[in-house]
């Protein structure tokens, strides 16, 4: 058997390319969209606790503005690189069309383990990665949000310098802030209160009883943890939870009595992790991937499920809370098993949409209730779903494929009345 390609960047051009062929497209469209249009490298130097100089590597892809302001998170992690920053910029400007908001892709991140620095060595890395960006950012430009192990408190950091360099006060440049400092209520719990609203919409048109549904998420992170809460919501029974811990590295947990989001959550937040989690048995990952569950919601990293993993899936209907977590030779396999895929650029789509809600908020100046946030979103996200979903019915394709159509179709036209080609 050949190696599976896992470039996410290859990932990504596989989809656009599929599209443009389905749509008829002229080739300078692929070619436009293919690669970012903007890409930074740089190098920041900080300095650490015991006084040593250590120079980090960050990114930032601007993939494609023609929409409208560059929009997408900032990951801090060991594996960032140029070219994952590229694929996650390109699925934000393909992921900004399903809802409409006026936004193109932007992806960024810094090659660091933030387990390992203090608050102080955080702070000052946070700040570097603004001193380097601060004139390629700004509320009308290209607007950072959180992603993988960043959260509120960086966000204020970089806004804090963004600032100070600038000297202008503008909220808006940087969203997915603490509600105390210009965040939106509601912004920490759409990406998963967004996919639990994709779960439910799929799984009726799949003849799933989500209050009998026994479902599997991976990830209990800020996606993960509020897709457990909001599907629980719905009366599912969580069975399963994959994880990963920094000494043991991934691990899967099982109660076939279901999991309670309340109970998991305590628990990671006074032991940092879910390994030794009392009320469970541990499972081999080969176990997890073939449980006899009715939905999978991987909501981890990219590339969770490769042909191997699509395999051993046994499931109705999988959604892509993560970004890229199902590499183009499993989208195959389990196509060919004939099971349901909704895909990222549509699933996880709800953080987006209220990071949009917090900058027209910001730059509004004035501020919604918490109950007019999740139904903007809901409806956001119902009117996305219904909206694929008739391409799905009407062309007779894949949900992904009929997502990219929708928003590579949206991107064509207005590159067209731009003058772009
Ligand atoms: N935070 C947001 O609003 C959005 C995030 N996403 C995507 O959702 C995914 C998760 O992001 P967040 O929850 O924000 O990150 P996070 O840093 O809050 O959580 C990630 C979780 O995944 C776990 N994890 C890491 N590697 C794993 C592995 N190999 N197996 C099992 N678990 C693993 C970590 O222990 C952690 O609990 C990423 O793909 C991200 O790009 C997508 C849309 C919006
Ligand atoms: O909230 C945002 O602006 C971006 C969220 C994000 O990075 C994503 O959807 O992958």
């Amino acid at each position: 058997m050949i190696r599976e390609n896992l470039n996410p960047l290859v990932s990504a051009q596989k989809q656009i390319k599929d599209a443009c062929d389905a749509l008829n497209l002229e080739p300078a469209v692929y070619e436009l969209l293919k690669e970012p249009l903007r890409v930074i490298e740089l190098s920041i130097p900080v300095k650490m606790d015991d006084g040593s100089i250590k120079v980090f590597k960050g990114y930032r892809a601007a993939h494609n503005d023609a929409v409208g302001p560059n929009k997408g998170g900032i990951r801090f992690h060991p594996d960032v690189n140029m070219d994952e920053v590229k694929a996650l910029s390109i699925w934000m400007t393909f992921k900004c069309c399903i809802t409409g908001i006026p936004y193109g892709g932007g992806k960024g991140g810094i090659a660091v383990d933030p387990s390992e620095l203090s608050q102080g060595e955080l702070e000052r890395l946070s700040r570097g990665y603004i001193q380097g960006l601060y004139k390629y950012l700004g509320e009308k430009i290209d607007v950072p949000a959180p992603d993988v192990n960043t959260n509120g408190q960086i966000m204020s950091w970089m806004l804090d310098e963004y600032c100070k360099l600038t000297g202008e006060q503008s909220l808006g440049m940087i969203t997915g802030k603490p509600v105390e400092w210009g965040g939106s209520k509601g912004r920490n719990e759409a990406t998963g209160l967004g996919v639990a609203v994709v779960a439910r919409e799929a799984a009726k048109k799949l003849g799933i009883d989500m209050s009998k549904a026994r479902v599997a998420i991976q990830g209990f992170g800020n996606v993960g943890s509020f897709t457990v809460k909001n599907v629980q919501g719905q009366g599912a029974t969580i069975v399963a939870i994959g994880e990963w811990d920094k000494n043991i590295g991934t691990f899967a947990l099982y109660n076939e009595e279901g999991f309670d989001y309340e109970e998991l959550a305590y628990y990671k937040a006074k032991h940092h992790t879910l390994a030794n989690y009392p009320k469970a048995k541990m499972i081999s990952l080969e176990e997890f991937w073939s449980l006899d569950v009715d939905i999978i919601i991987p909501a981890a990293m990219e590339n969770a499920i490769t042909e191997k993993e699509a395999e051993l899936i046994k499931t109705k209907l999988v959604c892509e809370a993560a970004n890229g977590p199902i590499t183009p030779n499993a989208d195959k396999v389990l196509s060919e098993k004939g099971i349901v895929v909704t895909p990222d650029i549509l699933t996880n789509a709800g953080g987006v949409t209220v990071s949009y809600f917090e900058w027209v908020q910001n730059r509004y100046g004035y501020y919604w209730t918490e109950n007019e946030v999740v139904e903007k979103e809901e409806r956001a996200m119902m009117d996305a779903f219904y909206s694929i979903w008739s391409i799905v019915e009407q062309y007779q394709v894949s949900v992904r494929k009929a997502a990219y159509m929708h928003s590579v179709k949206k991107i064509a036209d207005v590159m067209k009345l731009r003058g772009w080609y």
